[in-house]
């Protein structure tokens, strides 16, 4: 695991940006893994600037994302393909196609579970893997328990998590209180993961990277079983290691 500490949020993202750039000028059929928050996305942002300058293409890359919410259509404003089609695939020459984020309002979730898993697999795996960290230590929609699952999966969000998205929503009541989430299996064969964060509500986070165990109750702590993540973070979050 490698850490690296910028001054600010904008450093770190044109850092993490130059990363997934090269992974592409490298293998333009390249298959990212991506988050949503609000931490990526000026990564992002770096991305489609780099797309407008001819520096890199998209048109061969291939997506999948980690998460979306249950009973959200993707044309919901708070769904997580809204939010990656306004927030990059919109601004960039990606063949929408490519794109694919899970179906939180399929009939059949189970099945559409393990449909996408299948798709990860049928990709040829995901190459590069994009991360924020929730508050309490969640990756994708991977909350703290007691067991955590491999899979693609349905899950339930904790208190905290609805808690701290309720900001996206008019009101609390509106936030989903489930979601669709690649597993930790999922994420953790990805050949590369850069996980980002910012700010001081990160810091317990970023420190527990440094624990010499995993705890289900903190799932970013799994990342330490992976040879290849670079934890890419400003001073705030970096604050308490
Ligand atoms: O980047 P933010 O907004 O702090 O969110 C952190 C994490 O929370 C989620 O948005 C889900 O709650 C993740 O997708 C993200 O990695």
């Amino acid at each position: 695991m490698r850490f690296h500490v910028f001054e600010s949020p904008k450093e770190a993202s044109a850092f993490a940006s130059n990363i997934i750039a090269e992974q592409i000028k490298q293998k333009e059929d390249t298959v990212l893994g991506l988050a949503t928050g609000s931490t990526p996305i000026e990564t992002y942002q770096n991305l489609a600037e780099k797309n407008k300058n001819n520096e890199i293409s998209f048109k061969k890359v291939r997506t999948v994302n980690l998460d979306e919410y249950v009973g959200l259509s993707g044309d919901h404003d708070q769904s997580y393909r809204y939010f990656m089609n306004t927030n990059l695939f919109d601004h960039i020459d990606i063949n929408k196609e490519n794109t694919h984020v899970p179906l939180g309002d399929a009939e059949d979730l189970e099945k559409m579970c393990e449909e996408y898993e299948k798709l990860i697999q049928d990709l040829g795996g995901i190459d590069l893997q994009v991360l924020g960290i929730g508050n309490n230590g969640h990756i994708g929609f991977n909350e703290p328990d007691i067991k955590l699952y491999n899979e693609t999966h349905v899950t339930d969000l904790t208190e905290s998590t609805i808690e701290a998205n309720k900001r996206f929503f008019e009101s609390k009541d509106e936030v989903p209180r489930q979601a669709v989430t690649m597993g930790m299996a999922s994420i953790l064969r990805a050949k590369h993961i850069i996980v980002l964060a910012f700010g001081t509500s990160k810091a317990d986070m970023v420190k527990r990277l440094k624990d010499a165990y995993l705890d289900p109750q903190c799932p970013v702590t799994f990342l330490k079983i992976h040879e290849n993540v670079d934890i890419i973070f400003d001073k705030d979050a970096g604050s308490k290691l």
